[in-house]
């Protein structure tokens, strides 16, 4: 396939070994500083975006608009995400969008959602969620943590809504607390932690490198080529595992 990269840094440039390794070409590498308006739409099978939480959106919309279809990993663009679904719908086009296309983090999404379940028995435990990434990140917290957060309040009656505990101390019991850490060169890290009295369980992704969230984006991208709609990787994910086992 021809990919163009939307958004050529750390990413891009893991997300480009990885295409070349499964014999696609790259045939765009989109910076901050690059004229979309010279872009040759007509020889890219699908973009993969992973920019800046500031341009996520109007690159999205790029893409719909010339039914580009589009593999999304930046974060920190989600309020937007509602109208982009109803843009690309219209227009016919195709998007797949994900806080992390990490397998080992989706792995990780179900067992947390299945361990809230239980905890939802009342057993006495208070939960935390903590996400620690490199210093460059933009973003905080990440959109991992938010992920995880949000699929934990779903299952747990006592949590209604989370809270960035580096902004402003938890307001209450029914509120969960997420905080994040910033220290250099960690790939991204997430620790989900109940507590009571007598003992703690913890839940912790490592992430050792970035190379698994490029394949999953570029799976993803082999995926979504002559589709249309938009899909999460949570929901395509089992699919992607197939082709690579
Ligand atoms: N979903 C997932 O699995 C993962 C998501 N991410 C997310 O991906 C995003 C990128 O991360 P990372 O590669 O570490 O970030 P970097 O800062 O290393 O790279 C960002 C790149 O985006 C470019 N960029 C900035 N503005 C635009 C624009 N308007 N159009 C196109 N490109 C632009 C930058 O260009 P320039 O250098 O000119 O500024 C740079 O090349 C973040 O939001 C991060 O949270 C990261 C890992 C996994
Ligand atoms: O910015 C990063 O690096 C990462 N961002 C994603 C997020 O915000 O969750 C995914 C991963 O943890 C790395």
């Amino acid at each position: 396939m021809n990919i163009a990269i939307f958004g050529y840094g750390k990413m891009g440039k893991e997300i480009e070994k990885i295409l070349i390794e499964r014999g696609h070409k790259v045939v765009e590498r989109i910076t901050s500083k690059s004229d979309k308006s010279a872009i040759n739409t007509s020889n890219i099978d699908v973009v993969i975006e992973f920019s800046s939480p500031h341009a996520a959106a109007a690159n999205i919309q790029f893409c719909i608009d010339h039914k580009l279809p589009i593999v999304i990993g930046t974060t920190g663009w989600y309020e937007q995400l509602d109208t982009l679904k109803q843009n690309c719908n219209a227009n016919q086009s195709a998007m797949v969008y994900g806080t992390n296309f990490s397998i080992g983090v989706n792995i990780f999404f179900t067992i947390n959602s299945a361990l809230a379940k239980i905890m939802n028995a009342n057993l006495g435990y208070t939960c935390t969620v903590k996400e620690v990434h490199h210093t460059e990140k933009k973003d905080a917290p990440s959109g991992t943590g938010i992920t995880i957060a949000e699929d934990i309040i779903a299952e747990m009656d006592t949590y209604q809504k989370w809270e960035n505990v580096n902004k402003s101390e938890i307001s209450g019991p029914e509120v969960l607390s997420l905080a994040s850490e910033r220290l250099p060169d960690v790939p991204g890290t997430h620790i989900v932690s109940y507590e009571n009295n007598i003992d703690r369980i913890d839940l912790i992704h490592t992430a050792k490198n970035r190379t698994g969230f490029a394949l999953g984006s570029v799976l993803a991208a082999e995926w979504i080529k002559n589709k249309q709609g938009v899909f999460s990787i949570k929901e395509i994910m089992p699919e992607l595992i197939k082709e690579i086992i």
